[in-house]
């Protein structure tokens, strides 16, 4: 019996496997993966080390990670809802813990789980609420998963499509972001190589400045900003295309989807 099976060997599940598996958390060769029709599940076992299992029917194992897209959930239960699993940890978005125990009745303990794509290189975020308190063991083997793919926050479940929007989805805003800046920069005269370096160094500096300095981000702002200088031009187009609105509403919209996936 294997330690951990993933259901599912798309991008997050790759994310988090290469995480466990590069922090030492885990030896390959206790884990197996499951995909569907594609070769993710084989990619997967051949970059890691860790097994693949044709058949979704034939895993066995302690802990099962439910990755694949909330869509799928119906068909995957369908398939091993009725076997006895002492842990599932789910990391699909908005998919209730309700949902996730009338789809595995004969499940030990249930936790949703949110964690994010800097996973991959143990520099994510997940917040996780289990079903009922975990026995210390399965509290263990959570904190194993997550602890090894960055920081981890404990919360109610109610807060977790709101953490979807926010830390889940986050990355793909600041690639966005960063993608903007590359596109802007070209126009600027820059080849691609170093409108890319100029830019990710700068997110990448900037980042490692918030986490590190004691001031708030309007303050680090602030301090960029010389009287009549380049950076309040360029703030006050931010200010007038309403950017904070943009992405207020831009999060509402990720909360709502969150919650309208926990009706599939
Ligand atoms: N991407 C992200 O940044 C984040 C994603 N999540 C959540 O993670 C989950 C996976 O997302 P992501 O990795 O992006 O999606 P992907 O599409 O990359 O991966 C989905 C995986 O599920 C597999 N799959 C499909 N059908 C079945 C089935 N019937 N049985 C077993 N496996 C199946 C797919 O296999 P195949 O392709 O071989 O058919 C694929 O390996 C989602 O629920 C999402 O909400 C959570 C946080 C962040
Ligand atoms: O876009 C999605 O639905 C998933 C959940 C959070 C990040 N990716």
């Amino acid at each position: 019996m294997k330690k951990f099976a993933f259901v599912g060997a798309g991008k997050m599940a790759s994310a988090i496997v290469s995480g466990m598996i590069k922090s030492g958390a885990v030896r390959p060769w206790d884990v197996e993966c499951v995909s569907g029709a594609d070769s993710t599940g084989a990619d997967l076992a051949r970059n890691t080390g860790i097994s693949h299992t044709a058949k979704i029917e034939n895993i066995n194992a302690e802990t099962v990670v439910l990755a694949c897209k909330p869509q799928q959930l119906a068909e995957v239960a369908q398939s091993i809802g009725q076997k006895r699993m002492d842990l599932v940890i789910s990391i699909l978005a908005g998919t209730t813990i309700s949902k996730l125990r009338e789809r595995f009745p004969n499940a030990g303990k249930i936790v949703r789980v949110m964690p994010n794509m800097a996973a991959l290189i143990s520099k994510g975020i997940s917040c996780f609420a289990p079903e009922t308190e975990l026995e210390p063991d399965q509290e263990k083997t959570v904190e194993t998963v997550l602890k090894a793919i960055g920081k981890v926050i404990k919360c109610p479940e109610a807060q977790l499509d709101a953490v979807t929007a926010l830390s889940g989805s986050g990355p793909g805003y600041v690639f966005e972001f960063a993608a903007a800046l590359i596109e802007a920069g070209k126009e600027l005269g820059f080849d691609n190589e170093t409108a890319k370096e100029l830019s990710i160094q700068t997110i990448l500096g900037s980042a490692m400045l918030l986490e590190k300095d004691e001031r708030s981000p309007e303050e680090l702002r602030d301090a960029v900003c010389s009287p009549g200088g380049t950076t309040l031009a360029a703030l006050e187009v931010f200010k007038a295309s309403n950017f904070r609105k943009t992405v207020k509403d831009a999060l509402f919209a990720a909360e709502k989807r969150s919650k309208e996936l926990s009706r599939l």
